[in-house]
């Protein structure tokens, strides 16, 4: 794909810098629409090989892809499908899945983000995580607090997790740390970039 505009940085080896180079990045992809559109497809049509019926998701910010649309179709006619969206409890600093649907009352939490409001809590069979960064195998870089990870290393039974993502995040030496818990799949606007178990 040609792109309309780069930012062209040699990715820093410095997580955090690396963090803002890939925001940066994203926030100035002048095709990000465009790019949105697709991943909207590529999450509908990956969607239809999933057995899951619950999914937690996540309000978009600093312009990460909205998986919600596609997720409302996903659910629309499904009286057992749900939808969840992350409240985190500042203590733990973990994250809790609690009902969304569209029109679904919402609050801020401490960082601003929306959360719904007096909803359910639920354990999501299948988790779609925002992505500043990926590399090869499911290593993801997020935005550095460490709430996947410890959601992660506290949910049981561990659900399903599917990284999203715009190509640009690629960083192909990218590797985890020791506490990261490596996604099962990661989709991007090209298609299903990674999945285990699937060579
Ligand atoms: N859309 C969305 N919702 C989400 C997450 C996410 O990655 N995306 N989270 C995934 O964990 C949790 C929120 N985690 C967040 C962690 C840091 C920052 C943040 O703005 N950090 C500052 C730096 C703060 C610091 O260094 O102290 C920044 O990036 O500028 C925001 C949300 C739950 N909800
Ligand atoms: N299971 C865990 N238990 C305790 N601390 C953890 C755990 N997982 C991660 N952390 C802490 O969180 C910090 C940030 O982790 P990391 O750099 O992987 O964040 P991230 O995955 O990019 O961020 P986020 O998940 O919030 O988007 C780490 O330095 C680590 O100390």
């Amino acid at each position: 794909m040609t792109l309309p505009f780069k930012l062209n940085l040699e990715p820093s080896r410095d997580k955090s810098v690396l963090r803002k180079q890939l925001q940066a990045e994203r926030l100035s992809l002048l095709d990000r629409h465009q790019r949105a559109a697709h991943l909207q497809e590529v999450l509908m049509v990956w969607l239809i090989s999933r057995p899951e019926k619950t999914i937690g998701a996540y309000w978009p910010i600093k312009g990460e892809f909205d998986a919600l649309p596609a997720l409302y179709r996903w659910a629309e006619g499904h009286e057992d499908r749900r939808i969840g969206l992350p409240v985190m409890n500042r203590e733990t600093k973990q994250l809790t899945f609690h009902v969304w649907y569209p029109g679904c009352p919402m609050e801020e939490d401490a960082y601003g983000i929306p959360k719904p409001k007096d909803t359910e809590a639920f354990h999501p069979e299948l988790l779609l995580v925002p992505c500043v960064g990926f590399g090869p195998g499911g290593v993801r870089l997020g935005y550095g607090g460490g709430f996947y990870d410890r959601t992660l290393a506290a949910l049981d039974p561990l659900p399903a997790t599917a990284g999203l993502a715009y190509s640009h995040g690629y960083v192909p030496w990218l590797e985890g740390e020791p506490h990261d818990v490596p996604l099962d799949a990661l989709l991007t606007e090209e298609g299903v970039s990674w999945q285990r178990g699937v060579l």
